[in-house]
């Protein structure tokens, strides 16, 4: 069975976000997102999601024109199409925080690869996890993403989850997702406070859920010396300590003194596959946060996993904002990864529910865990109507990328991002 592409759509769109606040600034009202429709010669559609931002919807762009005509079972053509699109495009691209440099062509083909295993499922009738090699589960586990944040964007309405500027803050924000989500870890974004008062904040957390596995990520914010104290200090506390110092030879450093006592897992020093050798050679980091959408798709995260398995690192998920295609997409490759056993990191108890460009319904969680859809292909469908104004939303809301420390600047303009430094 062949199935050429025969048109693709790209339809930006932005959701609302809270005023979430990490090391390099806070969330703006608007989260940006591309929503990716591969048609085929036999009218089906295949779905995608990634980033939203302008630069990265130029290089979406700049795809297309290469891609139609590809079988959408040629997952290596796809490959190829999307890599001669971006021609001396540089090969590594700055993340959605400006703060690591992931690979240009795998942030780009990611989108049509899930929409062409999308629409592959459609085709053939079976899930994407099928394709995948088989669930190895029937849902995946995800975890509880707790923020500091303010009560309500500079100037605007409430948003109905409170302030979390402490440690009860962050309890009483945690207690609320995880009674809703059923959520069985919980991880704590750091990077905004002196280190001291996250380490209470992660006390907190350990005396209200004395079972639950806890992670904090200040996203390479401290110094070394910070990070292996931190580490020592919350030693027996903390599953992982994620990224808390900058760069493979940094992390290292905290590794060694740390002589195995914490692991140490990475979104950020590890985030293409040419990083795996410094950081395997060093034994920088004992888990790296997969993430399809800068990975190059389902099947190279799945390559990633192969990767970890034989060095003996262990395997997660990052995420950032994100919409119902996302999740479905992170459901299957999540299903079908036998070593992709860490609660997976989820902002959707961020995003209204209300807001989302997905047929309601098909994606729920329970106990923490979404259910691997077993209909054909991702498993969700679009809601025309949803996109559409969404996409009103998009062109509406003036955001074309993401920028959280001009926006604190609004607010505090001597703000500065601790990179390494705390
Ligand atoms: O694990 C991480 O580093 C992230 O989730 C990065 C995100 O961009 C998060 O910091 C955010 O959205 O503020
Ligand atoms: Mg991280």
């Amino acid at each position: 069975m062949t199935s050429p592409i025969t048109d693709v759509t790209i339809t930006p769109v932005a959701f609302h976000d809270p005023a979430l606040l990490n090391n390099v600034g806070v969330h703006e009202p608007f989260a940006l997102r591309s929503v990716v429709e591969v048609r085929t010669a036999d009218g089906v559609v295949g779905l995608g999601e990634s980033y939203g931002d302008a630069a990265h919807l130029e290089r979406l762009h700049r795809a297309v024109p290469h891609l139609l005509g590809t079988d959408v079972f040629d997952l290596h053509a796809l490959a190829r199409a999307v890599a001669t699109s971006l021609g001396h495009t540089p090969a590594r691209a700055g993340d959605l925080l400006g703060q690591v440099v992931q690979d240009a062509a795998d942030r780009v083909l990611s989108p049509f690869e899930v929409a062409c295993l999308d629409a592959q499922g459609r085709l053939t009738g079976r899930p994407v996890s099928d394709l995948l090699g088989g669930a190895v589960r029937d849902e995946v586990a995800f975890s509880a993403y707790a923020f500091y944040k303010w009560a309500a964007h500079p100037g605007g309405e409430e948003d109905g989850w409170g302030p979390a500027l402490d440690p009860a803050g962050i309890v009483t924000q945690v207690r609320r997702v995880v009674d809703e989500f059923g959520f069985t870890a919980v991880k704590l974004k750091g990077g905004v406070f002196p280190p001291q008062e996250e380490v209470e904040a992660v006390r907190a957390l350990r005396a209200e859920f004395p079972d639950l596995p806890l992670r904090l990520d200040p996203n390479g914010a401290w110094t070394p010396d910070t990070s292996v104290r931190v580490a020592q200090e919350l030693d027996g506390v903390l599953e992982y300590l994620e990224d808390p110092t900058p760069g493979v030879p940094g992390m290292a450093e905290v590794s060694r003194r740390l002589e195995g006592a914490m692991p140490l897992a990475t979104n950020m020093c590890v985030v293409a596959f040419e990083d795996l050798p410094p950081a395997v050679a060093q034994d920088a980091v004992q888990v790296v946060l997969s993430d399809h959408h800068y990975w190059g798709g389902l099947r190279r995260t799945q390559g990633l996993g192969r990767i970890c398995e034989v060095f003996g690192l262990g395997l997660s998920m990052h995420s950032n904002s994100h919409l119902g295609i996302s999740l479905a997409a992170m459901t299957h490759l999540a299903a079908a990864t036998p070593n992709l056993d860490y609660a997976c990191d989820t902002h959707w108890p961020w995003k209204r529910a209300d807001e989302d460009v997905v047929v309601p319904g098909a994606l729920g969680f329970a106990g923490g865990a979404v259910r691997v859809p077993t209909g054909p292909g991702l498993g969700v469908d679009l809601d025309r109507d949803a996109l559409a104004r969404l996409h009103e939303q998009y062109e509406r809301c003036g955001l074309r990328a993401r920028d959280d420390t001009t926006y604190m600047r609004t607010v505090d303009p001597g703000f500065t991002p601790h990179r390494g430094s705390w």
